[in-house]
């Protein structure tokens, strides 16, 4: 038994769980050079994120001059090769996650990801990072063929985990929306690809650091269920 209320912690992946910004910049910027378009710093990709590559591009290319349905299509491919390619070359857990994980897999807690990344690049990602293991179930932006805030892949996420009572943490509107529609609690990370004030995200919590979680958790006071 534990006194944690939730069987099931779901996470979104860029930005909650993993500073990914380093390897979507680096792949955005090589994708625009083909245009002859300079390279924007990490700290500009990072509100780019978390509706998946092609809308980052878009908001890239938007923000750095324009851009028509050709140029879109001709530059995606590019950028998703060259991520493929190097997926996990400055990505890197946030600090305290690895301990958390361990902390919630020894209080009984399974572990979940829901990502607007592809499974494509999300799988090797989690790969390379040392990290396949640990997720009862992981689910991608095009696993369903729709993506957060639409509520349906977290249903999946919770689904292939085995079910059970699930909060889920994330860096976006798309993550503290999508579940708010799938009728779970949500935490909201302070320390991700934010756009904005963390408060914005109206999550049922807010953490600044992941030696936090474990904590909230215990003490969860209830937000919607
Ligand atoms: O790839 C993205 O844009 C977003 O991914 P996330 O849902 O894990 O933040
Ligand atoms: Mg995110």
């Amino acid at each position: 038994m534990t006194s944690i209320p939730f069987d099931i912690v779901g996470f979104d992946l860029d930005g909650t769980l993993l500073d990914t910004s380093g390897d979507l910049a680096a792949a955005v910027n090589y994708a625009i050079a083909t245009d002859g378009r300079p390279p924007f710093p990490v700290d500009a990709i990072r509100p780019f994120v978390g509706k998946g590559a092609k809308v980052m591009l878009e908001r890239a290319l938007t923000a750095s001059g324009g851009y028509d349905d050709d140029l879109l299509a001709r530059m995606l491919p590019i950028l998703l090769d060259y991520y493929e390619q190097n997926l996990a070359i400055h990505s890197i857990p946030y600090p305290g996650l690895l301990e958390a994980m361990t902390a919630l897999e020894q209080a009984g807690l399974k572990l979940a990801i829901c990502t607007n990344k592809a499974e494509r690049f999300t799988i090797p990602l989690l790969h390379q990072i040392g990290l396949s293991d640990r997720f009862a179930s992981v689910v991608g932006g095009d696993t369903l063929g729709v993506a957060k805030p639409d509520p349906a892949p977290i249903h999946e996420m919770i689904a292939r985990a085995g079910g059970g009572r699930t909060i889920f943490l994330g860096d976006t509107i798309n993550d503290i929306a999508g579940a708010r529609n799938a009728g779970i609690p949500s935490i909201a990370v302070s320390f991700g690809f934010l756009d904005g004030p963390v408060e914005q995200l109206k999550a049922d919590a807010v953490i600044h650091h992941f030696d936090e979680l474990l904590p909230l958790l215990k003490n969860w006071l209830g937000g919607p269920a």
